[in-house]
Order: C-alpha cells, then sequence, then structure tokens
C-alpha cells in the first residue's frame, strides 16, 4: 500500500500545483486496498468532498494501472481523527510500537495534515514491495555479442549476491537491455530466496524520495528503509547528476549496504567516470566492483530478438521478414519492439498475413525516416560551413571552444537524423569513444532547451539538411 501510495502521489505531485498537492493530495492516506476496492481517507468532509469530485477519476485511474485491474476508488473520512486525543509525544519519536509517531494522530504538536511514516515497509508480500518486473526475466532476455558479458555478471550476481561483483554496474545507451537485466537479477533472487529485500528503483524516483524525506523531515525512515535492504537495484542513475542531497544520501546508502555484503547494481548511461555533476567519491565506489559495457545488438541478434517477441505474442515472423526488419532498424531493442507492435496491429486490422510488403506499409514513417538518407559527413559539411570551420576539424583531436562546440553540434545532429548508433558516430568523428559522443548529445540536447539562439541555430541545420 505505502509502495503505491508513493508512485501515485509522486505522480499527482508532477501533474498539480505545488499548492494543489499540498492542500488536497498531501493529507490524504491510502488505507487498504481489497478486491479491486481502493479506499482513501480525506482529514474532513470538506476535503473529502473536493478529493471526491477534483482527483478521483484520476486515481481511479493510477490505481488501475498500478494494479493492472479496473480499480474503484473510494474516500472515507480518517478514522483517526475520530481518536481521543493522546499525550503529546515528540514528532519521530518512538512509539510503543517501535514506529515514529503518526503526527495526525491527534497528538497536541503534531503538524496537521503531516503524512504518516514515508518509508514503511508495511504488510505487502516481499515481490509487491520490490517493485521487481516478473516479466524481465533471464529466459526472455536474448544474448549475443553486444550483451553476453553483461549477462554472465548478471547471472554471477544472481547466484551469489552480495558475494562476487559489488557492485555491479552496467552502461549503455537507451533501449538496450540494462533495465531488463537487473530486473531478471531481481527475479532470480527472489525465486531463490523469497524472504529477501530487494527494492528496483529508478533514479528519478529515489530522487523524488530525498526530496519528499526532505519536506517531511523523514530521513530517518529513510534511511532506516533503504539502509536494511538486502539489494538495490537502482537504474539510470545518471539522474543523480548534479543533485548533491541525493548523492549524499545514497552514499551513506552505499557505504552501509555494501559494508553489510548486501548486493548494489547500478545501471547508467554512460560508465562512471563520464557521469556529469557526479560526485568523485561515489564514482570511485562505483568503479569499486565491476562495469560492464552493453552495446548496440548486431544484425543476427537483433533477428533473434524480433523472433523471440514475436514468438511470444503467439505470432511466427519468416526468416525473410525478420531480416528486413532488423536490417532497417538498427538503433536499439526498445525500436525494434515498437515495430513490431506496429507490425501486429497492422496485419491484424487489415486481417492480412505478415509478409515483406505489409511490413513496409506498417513501418513506412519508420523507413521512410531511413530513406532521407541523411549521411554523417552530409552532416559534418553543413556544420562546418555554417560555422565556418573546416570540414576536417570535425575529425582532429582539437579542442579549442569554436571547433569543439560545431562538432559536438554535428554529432548531435548525427544522432537525431541518421540511425547510426553512437560508436559508430565516433568513429566518424576522428575514432572518439562513444561516451564522447553521449556528452555531446546530452549537451547540445539540454542546450537547446535552455538557449533559445542555439535551438534556433539547429532548426536552421536541420532545416537545411532535411532539403
Ligand atoms: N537482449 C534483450 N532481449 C530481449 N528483450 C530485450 C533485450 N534488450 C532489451 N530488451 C527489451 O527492450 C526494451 C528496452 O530495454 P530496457 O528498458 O531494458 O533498456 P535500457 O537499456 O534500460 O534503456 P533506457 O536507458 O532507455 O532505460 C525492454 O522492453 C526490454 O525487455
Amino acid at each position: 500500500m505505502d509502495n503505491f501510495w508513493q508512485t501515485c502521489s509522486a505522480q499527482l505531485e508532477l501533474e498539480l500545483t505545488p499548492q494543489q498537492f499540498s492542500a488536497w493530495i498531501k493529507p490524504l492516506i491510502a488505507l487498504d486496498y481489497e478486491d479491486g476496492k481502493l479506499r482513501i481517507a480525506a482529514p474532513n468532509r470538506f476535503k473529502l468532498d473536493w478529493v471526491k469530485s477534483q482527483f478521483a477519476s484520476r486515481i481511479t485511474v493510477l490505481a488501475s494501472q498500478y494494479w493492472e485491474a479496473p480499480t474503484e476508488v473510494q474516500f472515507v473520512l480518517d478514522p483517526r481523527n475520530n481518536l481521543p486525543k493522546k499525550p503529546a509525544v515528540a514528532p519521530g519519536a518512538p512509539s510503543a510500537s517501535g514506529v515514529a509517531s503518526d503526527p495526525r494522530n491527534g497528538s497536541a504538536d503534531a503538524a496537521p495534515g503531516a503524512p504518516p511514516e514515508l518509508f514503511n515497509i508495511g504488510n505487502s508480500p516481499r515481490r509487491e514491495q520490490s517493485r521487481v518486473n516478473t516479466e524481465l526475466t533471464f529466459d526472455s532476455f536474448v544474448t549475443g555479442k553486444a550483451n553476453q558479458l553483461a549477462r554472465a555478471a548478471a547471472i554471477q550476481v544472481a547466484n551469489n549476491p552480495g558475494v562476487s561483483y559489488n557492485p555491479l554496474f552496467f552502461y549503455g545507451g537507451v533501449g538496450l537491455g540494462k533495465t531488463h537485466l537487473i530486473h531478471a537479477i531481481g527475479n532470480q533472487v527472489m525465486a531463490d530466496q523469497p524472504g529477501a529485500r530487494i527494492r528496483y528503483i529508478h533514479a528519478e524516483q529515489y530522487v523524488r524520495d530525498v526530496v519528499t524525506a526532505y519536506q517531511r523531515k523523514g530521513f530517518d525512515d529513510f534511511k532506516h528503509y533503504y539502509h536494511s535492504l538486502d539489494m538495490l537495484l537502482i537504474d539510470d542513475i545518471q539522474f543523480f547528476g548534479g543533485k548533491s542531497r541525493t548523492q549524499e544520501e545514497f552514499f551513506y546508502a552505499f557505504e552501509a549496504l555494501i559494508a553489510a555484503k548486501k548486493q548494489i547494481i547500478i545501471t547508467s548511461d554512460t560508465y562512471p567516470k563520464e557521469i556529469t555533476g557526479m560526485d568523485d567519491r561515489l564514482i570511485s565506489r562505483f568503479d569499486s566492483g565491476l562495469t560492464v559495457a552493453i552495446e548496440p545488438p548486431e544484425l543476427e541478434m537483433r533477428v533473434a530478438i524480433l523472433l523471440k517477441k514475436a514468438q511470444s505474442e503467439g505470432v511466427t515472423f519468416s526468416d525473410d521478414v525478420a531480416f528486413f526488419v532488423a536490417k532497417h532498424l538498427r538503433s536499439n531493442v526498445r525500436e525494434l519492439e515498437g515495430a513490431l507492435r506496429k507490425i501486429l496491429a497492422y496485419s491484424r486490422f487489415h486481417g492480412k498475413d505478415i509478409t515483406i510488403d505489409v511490413v513496409k506499409e506498417a513501418l513506412k514513417d519508420l523507413l521512410s525516416v531511413q530513406n532521407r538518407q541523411i549521411s554523417v559527413e552530409n552532416i559534418q559539411k553543413t556544420v562546418a560551413d555554417f560555422f565556418n570551420i573546416k570540414v576536417a576539424d570535425m575529425y582532429s583531436k582539437r579542442r579549442p571552444a569554436n571547433i569543439a562546440r560545431p562538432r559536438q553540434i554535428a554529432m548531435y545532429l548525427a544522432k537525431e537524423l541518421t540511425q547510426k548508433s553512437l560508436p559508430e558516430i565516433g568513429e566518424l568523428f576522428g575514432g572518439r569513444d562513444h561516451t564522447t559522443v553521449l556528452h555531446a548529445v546530452r549537451k547540445i540536447a539540454l542546450d537547446r532547451t535552455k538557449n533559445p539562439e542555439c535551438n534556433h541555430e539547429l532548426h536552421v541545420l536541420e532545416q537545411t539538411l532535411k532539403g
């Protein structure tokens, strides 16, 4: 229940203004969930009526998504508000149950509307608490040259958590299977040790947890929760970049877990030293275990993935069709999955067998993007002309700002407008490492959102390149 409410209120916090959130959502408590019925308590009749009229449908959608079943939401008055007042207790002091006191229990010094303890583990089954996706297993993970090392390390850690490689750090571009692999580890450990306290968390959610703990002065609960896990799976840790309070809290959790020989598995879009805005002491700790890259899948692996995913949808793809799709879509597995969904939807809707012609029709948009044939060479030339530098500077090792920035812009455009992978782009820019390209892509993407002049330049370049 705590997990659900944390997820639901984090989502609502994103959707509402801070005033709306703290006035209407923060005072609510998710009481229980049974047989598709979720009960939420409001502190008084006025709030109950307002929340019901304004937010019931959104909470219903979020709850139905969370439990993957239609859910009916009932709003009730908080039963604890009717309890006789207890003598004052210092907020956060342990009660007889050993749990920090809930300031809403009517004690004289309680802050009205303050939340219950944040990270109370509650009684839900360990599997639910873990947030591990049961579908992402080793069995459904296709292996090839691009990920065989990562998979081997993952299996080793799943067999000996806390012993072999700690932390285990996976890095690679988007949609290449990092998340899948850490869930697979979680699933295996959970099957072997059903009592283990495992937690999968996306780094953005961890940041939100820190913010919430900060706002609610709930760091004791936060620490208690994270430091007492048996295994922490943390995804996309690059989101910690520049967030010093989060990094500090994570550092303590990291030290506590490693000292207790509890396994930590981390993913990132780049290797530790390249994560921007990350504290050096964390980087050196990330490096202290095993760091493994996951590369973009090669052709045969893309074919194998398509065949396996089609099979799991109950559809048989001919090899011709699988090769056709895999040859044209080269960037990552997520893109392949998207293509597969489009093909299946198209063939079902039109009642047609899956042939190459049907695939061409179903993927018309995706393939036309491919066929625009904007080459990296073309991008380098256009950008060099635009900034009045030599094309050769695109490959050179020189780094003055008047050259480095156009080069980064060209790398960004190469990633945006071609199907080349990061290593392929790096190769075409004088044999640079893929992490350098990734850094450039992220930097320019960020500049673009912040700096209208940069956005305008990119717009002009894109229009020129697209003709
Ligand atoms: N080797 C694989 N075998 C089967 N499915 C895969 C494989 N690699 C990735 N996938 C699938 O591709 C999709 C994207 O993978 P995933 O979310 O793990 O990528 P990621 O590397 O974590 O990307 P991001 O950094 O964008 O989060 C998922 O549905 C995943 O199950």
